[in-house]
């Protein structure tokens, strides 16, 4: 079970160190160092919090996904994949749902204002107030969207920076059964991505918002550079229980 800690890392290590059996100790130890109210009414004491809202940008198969996973699991946000927001349009039948399949096959891009709407109604409903939100804008026009839609700008951008060889090796082997991870498809896919998402990074390096990312080598050692972006940010962190 995972629950939020302050920063302040002593805490944490006595959370974890004496916390260790009975879970009403470890509530009562919770609230004896937060001024936090209960679990139990999270979700009110977030909703009043202003978004924390970053934008995960990189191009197919640089780890955009892989990232966000440890990202959640080390600082409590909550994921939002554009992509799979999509795909889940698609697997409900929704009234989209052909065409958004039909835009993802040609590795298109699908109109702002659906995306917009899938994602603002999973932050509306969200408790959570940290935001990451994977693979989106991917033009300026859905940028701009979002702005002018959400009335709000991402705080920070991250920008996954592979080589196109890398991400085709990767994309080629991720093995989900994606009607868009085949060869005739990531081509296009990496032709949208120059033209169209290129420029929003670009637009966000401009605004001092943009921590780029070499998106080379393993797993974890992508993360070392990852980490320290949140962890200077102060944000609460994760202790398994
Ligand atoms: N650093 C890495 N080295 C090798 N493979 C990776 C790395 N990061 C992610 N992968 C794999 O590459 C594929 C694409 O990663 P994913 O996170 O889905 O990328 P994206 O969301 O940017 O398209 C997945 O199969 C993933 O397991
Ligand atoms: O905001 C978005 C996000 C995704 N897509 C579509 O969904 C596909 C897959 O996106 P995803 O982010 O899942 O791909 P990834 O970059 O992770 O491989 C894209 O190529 C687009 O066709 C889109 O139209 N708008
Ligand atoms: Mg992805």
């Amino acid at each position: 079970m995972w629950r939020r800690v302050v920063s302040a890392s002593h805490f944490t290590f006595a959370h974890k160190s004496i916390a260790n059996n009975k879970d009403v100790c470890k509530l009562k130890f919770w609230e004896a160092f937060t001024t936090e109210i209960p679990l139990k009414e999270k979700g009110t004491f977030q909703r009043d919090k202003t978004p924390f809202i970053t934008f995960v940008l990189g191009g197919p198969g640089s780890g955009k996904g892989t990232q966000c996973m440890k990202i959640v699991e080390n600082f409590g946000f909550t994921h939002l994949s554009a992509g799979d927001l999509l795909r889940r349009e698609i697997a409900s039948n929704s009234a989209d749902g052909t065409m958004i399949l039909n835009t993802i096959k040609e590795g298109k891009i699908v109109p702002s204002e659906l995306t917009i709407r899938l994602i603002q109604k999973e932050m509306e409903s969200s408790d959570n107030y940290k935001f990451l939100i994977d693979g989106f804008p991917r033009s300026e026009e859905n940028r701009i969207a979002f702005e002018q839609i959400m009335g709000v700008e991402p705080d920070i951008v991250l920008f996954f920076d592979c080589p196109e060889d890398e991400m085709v090796k990767r994309v080629l082997n991720r093995n989900q059964g994606r009607v868009d991870d085949n060869i005739v498809t990531i081509k296009k896919r990496l032709k949208v991505f120059d033209a169209l998402n290129l420029p929003v990074v670009k637009y966000y390096m401009e605004k001092g918002k943009l921590y780029k990312i070499k998106a080379v080598g393993t797993v974890d050692e992508i993360y070392k550079q990852v980490y320290p972006v949140f962890a200077s940010l102060n944000f609460e962190q994760q202790v398994r229980e």
